[in-house]
This record gives C-alpha cells, sequence and structure tokens, in this order.
C-alpha cells in the first residue's frame, strides 16, 4: 500500500467492561476504498467512528497524514472533520427544511465560503451525479437513491480526504444501493480522496479495493480485492 493518508493504531474503546474495539490497526491509503465488514455488534461502526475523530479511543492513536487527531481538542476536532473528512450515512442525513443544493452547501458555509459561492459550488455537483433539476427539491421530495447521491455531493463538496460511510445502502433496494455504491466508489476515486465504507452487504463490500472482517471488536481477515473478487489475503 502507498503511504497512508489515515491510520488507526492499537485502537481500543470500552463501554463498561465490553470492549467494543479491542486493539486494532488500519491503515488507508489515499484513494484506497476500505469495506469494513462483520457480524452485527463486530465493532465496524465503532471503527468508523474512532477512525473520523468522532469517537475518541481509550488507548491507541489516529493520524491524518501523519498528525495525531484523536488528542486535538473538541473545536480544532469538529473543525478537522468539517474540512477534511466527508460523511455518507445510511439516511436521514440531509436537513429536510433546506432545498438539496443547500444541504450540499452548507458545509462550505459552515467551513466560511459565502453562501452565493457554496450554492454556486454546489450546483456543480448535480449534473455529474444525475442529480440534474432536483437542486431546489428539499429531500422529502426525492427518492432514497436521489437522496443519497445528494449525501454523496455533499461529503465531497469540501474536497475531503476521506469519506465515511456508514451503511450507505441499508436504506435502498439492491439495484438502488449497487448504483449509489457504484457512484460513490467512482467519484471518492475520481477526487482523489479515500473512501471507509462499513457494510453488511458482500455485494457493496465488492466494490472496493480492499475488505477488512472485523470480530469481537478484532480484525480477524484482510482481503484485496479486484473488479469483486478476493485477489490477495493482505
Ligand atoms: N454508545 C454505546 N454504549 C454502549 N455500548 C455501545 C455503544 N456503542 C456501541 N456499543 C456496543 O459496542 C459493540 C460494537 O458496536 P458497533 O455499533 O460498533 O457494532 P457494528 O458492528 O457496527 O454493529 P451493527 O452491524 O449492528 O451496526 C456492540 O456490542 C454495541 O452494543
Amino acid at each position: 500500500m502507498s503511504e497512508p493518508i489515515l491510520t488507526g493504531s492499537g485502537l481500543v474503546k470500552r463501554y463498561g467492561s465490553m470492549r467494543a474495539l479491542a486493539g486494532v490497526d488500519a491503515a488507508v491509503a489515499a484513494a484506497d476504498r476500505l469495506a469494513i465488514m462483520g457480524p452485527s455488534g463486530s465493532g465496524k461502526s465503532t471503527l468508523l467512528h474512532v477512525l473520523a475523530g468522532i469517537i475518541r479511543p481509550d488507548e491507541g492513536e489516529v493520524r491524518l497524514a501523519g498528525s495525531r487527531i484523536d488528542d486535538l481538542g473538541e473545536n480544532r476536532l469538529s473543525a478537522l472533520r468539517r474540512t477534511r473528512f466527508g460523511f455518507v450515512f445510511q439516511a436521514g442525513q440531509l436537513l429536510p427544511e433546506l432545498p438539496a443544493e443547500e444541504n450540499v452547501a452548507l458545509p462550505m458555509m459552515l467551513g466560511g465560503l459565502p453562501r452565493r459561492q457554496a450554492v454556486a459550488r454546489a450546483r456543480a455537483w448535480f449534473p455529474p451525479l444525475g442529480l440534474d433539476g432536483l437542486e431546489g427539491r428539499r429531500p422529502g421530495q426525492l427518492s432514497g437513491g436521489q437522496a443519497q447521491r445528494v449525501a454523496i455531493a455533499r461529503a465531497l463538496a469540501v474536497r475531503p480526504d476521506v469519506v465515511f460511510a456508514d451503511e450507505p445502502t441499508g436504506a435502498l433496494d439492491q439495484a438502488t444501493g449497487e448504483e449509489v455504491v457504484s457512484l460513490l466508489t467512482r467519484v471518492t476515486r475520481e477526487h482523489g480522496a479515500a473512501l471507509v465504507l462499513v457494510t453488511h452487504d458482500p455485494d457493496i463490500a465488492a466494490h472496493c479495493d480492499r475488505l477488512l472482517q472485523v470480530r469481537d471488536g478484532l480484525i480477524v481477515e484482510q482481503y484485496e480485492l479486484r473488479a469483486g473478487q478476493v485477489t490477495a489475503h493482505a
């Protein structure tokens, strides 16, 4: 793997006496597309949230481009999440009262870009994501697949280093889910962002370059994938 953009080393996260992460090392290279799979409760979401600086680990450290981020103060960490990371969740992440284009513009506005410029930049994402003409729709007027495309636009519009996607197709039917993940993996690669994707679905994971299997808070297997096929035990 080329130089990693994001690394987690020795990550432990406890909830009471239970270890949701029991000592995990994970690295993501720039433009790498990493899938995380495992049984329910195995620690997939916890790993994603710790790597994304949303949950702080009890032990271990997270580094972005070589700099430690898990020990930053809350203000710096939230600014870093806003500018260096993009997020796509299962559903319900768009603000219902805002038109789609303003949902996409919002993280840029929070980052200090004037509203007109942010909306203009946001609009440019709509045609390439198959959303032409939907700029003014509110999330309630979009299909599930369209709403996830808007969420992808919003995640990428800040030009993040890493996009984190937690079950991004979990609320979609299989065909729409495949369309959304194929778009997500393509545009993250085109824009040079890494992707960390949690999924239950092997067909969704198959769109990625690497797969981590998590069980009981540990990485138990790592694979390299090509065209959905396992090519190597990493
Ligand atoms: N805030 C919390 N408080 C207490 N326990 C938690 C908390 N968050 C997660 N856990 C526990 O940590 C373990 C790992 O949870 P996590 O959500 O990471 O699993 P997961 O693999 O993503 O599961 P799923 O596929 O069901 O979403 C589970 O046993 C869960 O119950």
